[in-house]
């Protein structure tokens, strides 16, 4: 669905991503890991047109990406949900909600579909409509920020440390939602995580970055038995068996 090669960008003449190299296909969901600073949310922002890329290729479903506007992105079918769940605060849910939905205005059909399938996976924001964005727990406004992605009905949904100061059981919600966005309506995901433990546990694929640099793809369940990789992200005690 999704495939990235040789990808390089940077800010200014400060160069942060380095000929990366990554894939992801329909209903699969890769994990970006990586320590702070290794230009996780560069990556993601070169991905969204936020950030043009020096070099490289970017094609979504065959189709050529790279270079093109953060708004034709959008419109080829890639979401990207910002690190802080950035919602209108002062918007209610329903209102920012329909944000997501405004690309597809003019088929309120296909919008009154995605907003039931939002509800769904988030019931909580069901009983919450009326209430300004705002006022949420942070968990319900990450619920938001990823229904506001939903909504333009993408094929990629890229996300930025959606566990970012969230409580475990809220962490949990949230991943049960991705990893029914892949199983069930076949969605290709791609998550940038400081929690490497909770993504390794609904990745497919895992991506380590370095420095700008991708220093190891693979399996969680391959790159869980390498050495250097569970030290560094996972703890020495971490174990896929029990996991
Ligand atoms: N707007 C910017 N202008 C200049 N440099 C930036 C900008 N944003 C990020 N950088 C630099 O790019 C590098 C990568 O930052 P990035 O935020 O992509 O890393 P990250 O892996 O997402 O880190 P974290 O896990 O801390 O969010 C860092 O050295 C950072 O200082």
């Amino acid at each position: 669905m999704l495939d990235v090669s040789g990808l390089s960008a940077g800010y200014d003449k400060l160069q942060v991503l380095h000929e990366i190299d990554l894939a992801v296909a329909d209903g699969q969901l890769l994990a970006v890991i990586g320590a702070n600073g290794a230009g996780k949310s560069t990556l993601l922002r070169a991905l969204s047109g936020l950030l043009r890329p020096s070099a490289g290729r970017i094609t979504l479903a065959g189709r050529e990406l790279t270079g093109l506007s953060a708004e034709a992105i959008a419109a080829a079918g890639l979401a990207h949900v910002p690190e802080n769940r950035l919602v209108f605060p002062s918007l209610t849910v329903s209102d920012n909600l329909a944000l997501g939905g405004w690309t597809r205005r003019r088929d309120g059909t296909a919008v009154a579909a995605r907003r039931a399938q939002v509800l769904e996976l988030f019931p909580r924001l069901a009983t919450r409509l009326d209430q300004p964005a705002g006022t949420l727990s942070g968990g319900e406004q990450q619920m938001v920020a990823i229904g506001r992605g939903l909504m333009a009905g993408p094929k990629v949904l890229v996300l930025d440390e959606p566990s970012l100061g969230l409580a475990p059981r809220l962490v949990g919600e949230i991943f049960a939602a991705l990893a029914r966005l892949k199983a069930e309506h076949e969605l290709a995901i791609v998550l940038v995580e400081q929690n490497a433990r909770a993504a390794f546990r609904v990745a497919d694929e895992v991506v380590v970055m370095d420095r700008g640099r991708v220093v190891a793809t693979g399996s969680p369940a391959v790159l869980a038995d390498d050495d250097r990789v569970r030290s560094a992200y996972l703890g020495g005690n971490y174990s896929t068996a029990t996991s």
